[in-house]
């Protein structure tokens, strides 16, 4: 199954123009951009063991690859994981790890948070870790100057993008934190001075969530947007715009809220 090149990259690489010549999204594109968005969940139970076409892997790596990056950065690395062996290494940490986080929470919870499925090391059949190279391109980098975390920012971007295209592809993914840093390092051979910065779990689902997880789960909501806004200052108060904006954001689908 091989894809053409998408429209809107053949000029830039046919001529080398300096603009896009089709810069405008249509409707049809944008609300397609919007779907992916608020249709993006994380991942953890629903995975099938069908493997993903390298075709279709390439092109949400490429996403991942095409995020911003501080300076120009592109301070990532994407270790590709199909082993089962290293997943399973991964996934005793995780158990492990898992074990831990629990007793760090209120007793009251710690019921609600054992049974939750966090993670789907083993069910998926790929395994990205995404990592970043803090030293890339020599100590000095444009934007980072000032803000030292800007490359880890930068990673974090990646991440995002891999995860909007995955969900275009029909792809799920979930993102695996209760891990011990070390015990990923060693699993992986990542070097003392890469940074992992995401270990996600990917593959094709049986059906996507239509709520977070944790919200469904009674865990944790999702917050109100206008009261999330501030104005002129973290303080501020909406005046006769900030109030347009705030019935314009009251205003979009109940779904999303
Ligand atoms: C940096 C970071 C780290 C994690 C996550 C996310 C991010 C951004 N999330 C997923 C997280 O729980 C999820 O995104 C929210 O609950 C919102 O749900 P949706 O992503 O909208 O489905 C996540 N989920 C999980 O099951 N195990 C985990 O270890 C983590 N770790």
């Amino acid at each position: 199954m091989s894809s053409p090149t998408p429209a809107h990259c053949a000029p830039l690489h046919d001529d080398h123009a300096r603009f896009q010549t089709d810069p405008q999204f249509g409707a049809a594109e944008r609300d397609a951009v919007y779907r992916a968005i608020h249709t993006r969940r994380d991942v953890r139970g629903e995975f099938l063991p069908d493997p993903i076409p390298d075709e279709v892997l390439a092109r949400v790596l490429t996403a991942a690859h095409h995020a911003p990056s501080v300076g120009f950065m592109q301070p990532w690395d994407f270790i590709v994981v199909r082993s089962r062996e290293v997943r399973a290494k991964i996934h005793a940490d995780f158990l492990a790890a898992h074990a831990e986080a629990e007793q760090m929470f209120d007793a009251d919870k710690r019921a609600t948070y054992r049974n939750l499925k966090l993670e789907g090391i083993l069910e998926s059949p790929v395994n990205i870790c995404v990592t970043c190279d803090r030293s890339r391109h020599g100590p000095v980098v444009i934007g980072r100057t000032h803000i030292g975390a800007m490359d880890v920012y930068s990673a974090v971007c990646a991440v995002q993008n891999l995860w909007l295209a995955a969900r275009a592809e029909n792809l799920g993914v979930g993102w695996v934190s209760i891990l011990h840093p070390p015990a990923l390092r060693a699993a992986l051979g990542i070097p003392q001075e890469i940074i992992p910065i995401a270990y996600l779990c990917i593959g094709y689902v049986r059906d996507f969530h239509a709520r977070p997880e944790l919200e469904a789960a009674g865990w944790i909501e999702r917050m109100a947007l206008p009261a999330l806004l501030h104005f002129d200052g973290w303080q501020g108060a909406a005046d006769e715009a900030g109030e347009g904006l705030l019935d314009a954001v009251r205003a979009q689908p109940s779904t999303l809220r």
